[in-house]
């Protein structure tokens, strides 16, 4: 996409090649300096590399938060937009859901990190708005491709590192080498204290944790009827209160609390304060009815599965679910076997195919589920969650999981328009 810049000697900016022009500088990224030679035989007006324009930008005058991990990136970054809204801040927010600014939706969902490039545009953005914060999603992937790099973080989160994306970082130990490859930095970072995994430069280092000592510990919970806490930092002793359900959510929300504490001048007890109005996202543990009780999440992997089962498992559950064709082939048999060692009963269906055979999807994900009995195939994922709708019976619970706000089904290159919660609104006639 080409940029325009006022008082520049170019006009436009662009990062692809393609767009160069005599009035269009390439902006020279790791991820695209194998075209630069097409770049210049296009007659680009310049070269600049990213790291120089980016004043140009205004990602100096914005403190930016980056939040990278397994799960809870968005979830994460949700709440703290919505608790620095709710103290008076101007703040942004990218990530998978999109792009927003100071309580809107300002652009739809591209990739949980856009290109460079596209992320300075967006911060651009957020400045000419009067925006403080710019809180953003930082996937495995951006990291691996350098789609960050020139950007001074305030302040960097890690929430924790299970398994996801394999096909494309091929092992197990390059995805976590690659997720702390983030905090290698001396700059300022909150880590999940509880994560094994995790390996970082203890300089500037916060951290934040449930089981183990952190600089932000939760010292008592209570999961009834949402959820409640009680922080200890150093001294202080803070209680809060929230309508997030879910033990992993309690992860989700001392990130965010400490997060928005660490970057912010207000007092923990003010940010405790309005962590009540922050009521979740979109198609996260969202209930679609209460009677039946029908659940949509949007797990998609083997740990996010097994969290939000061991949540909801004080009742019986009706589990609808699939992975996704050319992603990770190896969490599948994880996940059938997270779904049948909690579930009543199992519905394996079709989640976004892509490219790949959904028959051999679905082979994966039965290839880790030793018994059977309990599990039944229907590729059609409307007639799946009508079957476990049609058999649900009184307190039992119809989770549907993987695709959460996703409004499609990807098959090929076509997006079918598709949403588990109106699939369930419109099945049950509510
Ligand atoms: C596998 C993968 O991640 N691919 C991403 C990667 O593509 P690529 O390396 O093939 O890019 P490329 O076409 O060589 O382009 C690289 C650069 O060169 C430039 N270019 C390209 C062609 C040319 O002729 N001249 C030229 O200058 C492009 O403008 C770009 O700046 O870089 C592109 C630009 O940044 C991304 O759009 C693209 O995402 C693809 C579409 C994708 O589906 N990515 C998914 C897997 C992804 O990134 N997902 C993560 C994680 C999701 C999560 O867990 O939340 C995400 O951040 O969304
Ligand atoms: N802290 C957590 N630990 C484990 N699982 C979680 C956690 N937070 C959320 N989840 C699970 O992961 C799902 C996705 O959550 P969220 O969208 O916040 O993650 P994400 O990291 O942004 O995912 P993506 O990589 O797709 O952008 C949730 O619906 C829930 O099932
Ligand atoms: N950010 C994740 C989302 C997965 C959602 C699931 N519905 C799928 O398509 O696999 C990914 O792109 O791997
Ligand atoms: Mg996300």
């Amino acid at each position: 996409m080409k940029i325009e810049l006022p008082d520049q000697p170019y006009r436009y900016v662009t990062e692809n090649s393609q767009e160069c022009d005599s009035e269009t500088a390439f902006v020279l990224t790791t991820q695209n300096e194998k075209y630069l030679d097409d770049a210049k035989a296009k007659g680009a007006h310049s070269v600049i590399k990213i790291q120089d324009i980016a004043s140009l930008f205004g990602v100096d005058k914005i403190k930016i938060v980056g939040i990278t991990g397994t799960n809870g990136k968005t979830t994460t970054a949700s709440a703290i937009y919505s608790f620095l809204l709710d103290l008076g801040y101007k703040a942004a927010m990218q990530g998978t859901r999109g792009l927003f600014m100071n309580d809107e939706a300002v652009e739809g969902k591209t990739l949980t990190t856009p290109s460079v490039l596209n992320t300075y545009r967006h911060i651009y953005q957020a400045v000419e708005a009067g925006c403080e914060y710019f809180i953003m999603e930082v996937s495995s992937h951006a990291i691996a491709q350098k789609r960050i790099e020139g950007l001074p973080f305030e302040l960097k989160i890690l929430t924790n590192i299970t398994q996801d994306h394999l096909d494309y970082h091929k092992s197990i130990e390059e995805y976590i080498n690659i997720k702390n490859s983030f905090f290698k930095d001396e700059g300022k970072k909150l880590i999940n204290k509880d994560e094994p995994k995790a390996k970082f430069n203890f300089k500037n280092a916060y951290t934040y944790g449930i089981e183990n000592p952190a600089t932000y510990r939760l010292m008592a919970y209570s999961l009834n009827d949402g959820s409640s806490g009680i922080i200890q930092h150093f001294q202080e002793i803070v209680p809060f209160t929230a309508s997030l359900h879910g033990f992993f959510n309690l992860y989700n929300l001392m990130a965010a609390i400490s997060a928005t504490h660490l970057i912010t001048d207000k007092s923990l007890q003010e940010v405790a304060d309005v962590v009540d109005n922050f009521a979740g996202v979109s198609g996260r543990m969202e209930q679609v009815c209460a009677a039946p009780n029908v659940i949509v999440d949007f797990a998609h992997t083997p740990d996010g599965m097994a969290q939000v089962l061991n949540a909801l498992k004080e009742k019986e559950l009706l589990v609808v679910f699939g992975a996704g064709g050319d992603r990770d082939k190896s969490k599948r048999p994880l996940m059938g076997r997270v779904a049948a060692s909690l579930a009543k009963k199992v519905y394996v269906t079709s989640d976004n195919p892509r490219h790949e055979d959904p028959d051999a999807i679905v082979d994966g994900i039965l290839s880790g589920i030793e018994d059977k009995s309990n599990v039944v195939v229907e590729l059609n994922r409307k007639k799946a969650i009508e079957m476990a709708l049609d058999e649900q019976e009184g307190e039992e619970v119809v989770v549907i999981l993987g695709k959460g706000d996703e409004n499609y089904q990807i098959i090929y290159d076509e997006k079918l328009p598709f949403d588990d919660r109106e699939v369930v609104r419109e099945l049950l006639n509510i």
